[in-house]
């Protein structure tokens, strides 16, 4: 019998940054009550997933010696947490290659692995032809991980819960950042570790509420955003890697109007006043032998997207195998 072989599929999806990251206290499953502004950035992920009888993943680019390529990798555990909710015939074994192209840093606190994890749910929603709707793919992607739903949807969202409660956040016109890669990355866990840690020997300063981030997001002023950036990761991360005070002064020197931790680190975002601004920050940075990589990157831009669009004529003819 003749078996139409549909063509591969390519999911473009962002890396994110914490505007404002407030985290409470150690819940008894491990995690901690957050609440978080996200926004996701230009600097992307693509991946591509292809049905095979040879199934596997694969990875190329930033980071791609430091990612597993077994089944611990995140896009793969989200292909098999989808082969199992659309009841696929093959069931938690899905036969599919990935290839993902990384752009995001890994270990970066910039939510590479979530991403991929994200790109995965659509990518093979559309493969399968399944039908199944954002939220649902949310529904699995927060089984993931806690950051795995914001790569789905993009923009800008208000996160609570774990950080997988999303809603979004109206936010005018576009910010323009810089990032500073580190040499090596940093473990979420170990970062949230030694934040409880920190709490546990003082009390270190808490971040207020999102009210104005939410405020000046709205208002579409960096000047305004600017003085509100604020993580309590952030110190974590520092005492682990004290270092990057060095590269958050930096950036500032170089002109930026503002920088912070991202995330749970050890990426540092720089909020510009524009784009030129940006550029030239990201120049003068470069040179300052404080990080590996500068990246340029503006935000909100949209989550996890098929490349050529939904609706887009495929590119290669379906091919047919006996
Ligand atoms: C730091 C952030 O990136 C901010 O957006 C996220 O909170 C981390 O999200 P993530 O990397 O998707 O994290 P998960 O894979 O869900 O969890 C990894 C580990 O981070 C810690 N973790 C994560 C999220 C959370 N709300 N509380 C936690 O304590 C836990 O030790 C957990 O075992
Ligand atoms: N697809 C993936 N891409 C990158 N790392 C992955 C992936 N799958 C699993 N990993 C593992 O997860 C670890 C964390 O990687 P990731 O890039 O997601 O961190 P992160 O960006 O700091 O995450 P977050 O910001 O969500 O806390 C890596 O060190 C790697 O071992």
């Amino acid at each position: 019998m003749l078996a139409v072989v549909p063509p591969p599929v390519t999911v473009r999806v962002p890396a994110k940054v914490n505007l404002h990251l407030a985290i409470g206290d150690l819940r008894e499953d491990g995690y901690h009550d957050l609440v978080t502004v996200f926004q996701a950035l230009s600097l992307t992920d693509e991946v591509t997933v292809a049905v095979t009888d040879e199934p596997g993943l694969e990875v190329f680019g930033e980071g791609e010696g430091s990612v597993p390529t077994d089944a611990t990798n995140l896009a793969w555990r989200a292909a098999q947490e989808l082969a199992t909710y659309a009841g696929r015939p093959e069931g938690a074994d899905p036969k599919v290659r990935i290839v993902l192209r990384k752009g995001i840093p890994v270990a970066g606190g910039m939510a590479g692995g979530s991403a991929d994890a994200a790109a995965t749910l659509v990518g093979l929603a559309s493969l399968w032809k399944l039908d199944v709707t954002r939220d649902e793919l949310a529904a699995i992607a927060g089984k993931l991980g806690s950051d795995v739903p914001f790569a789905l949807y993009g923009g800008t969202a208000l996160g609570t819960g774990r950080g997988e409660q999303l809603v979004p956040v109206l936010s005018r016109h576009t910010f323009h950042w810089v990032l500073a890669f580190d040499s090596e990355g940093l473990s979420t866990p170990k970062v949230f570790k030694e934040l409880d840690r920190l709490r546990a020997d003082g009390n270190p300063p808490r971040i207020g509420s999102h009210t104005p981030v939410v405020e000046a997001l709205a208002s579409g002023d960096p000047r305004q955003l600017a003085l509100l950036l604020g993580n309590d990761l952030q110190a974590a991360a520092v005492s682990l890697r004290p270092g990057l005070r060095r590269t958050l002064r930096a950036g500032v020197n170089a002109g930026a109007l503002a920088g912070c931790v991202s995330g749970s680190g050890p990426t540092c975002a720089f909020l510009c006043a524009d784009a030129q601004a940006a550029v030239e920050v990201a120049a003068e940075l470069s040179g300052a032998g404080v990080c590996r990589t500068v990246r340029v990157a503006h935000g909100p831009v949209p989550g996890a997207r098929l490349v050529g669009g939904d609706d887009a004529p495929r590119g290669t003819p379906p091919r047919v195998h006996a």
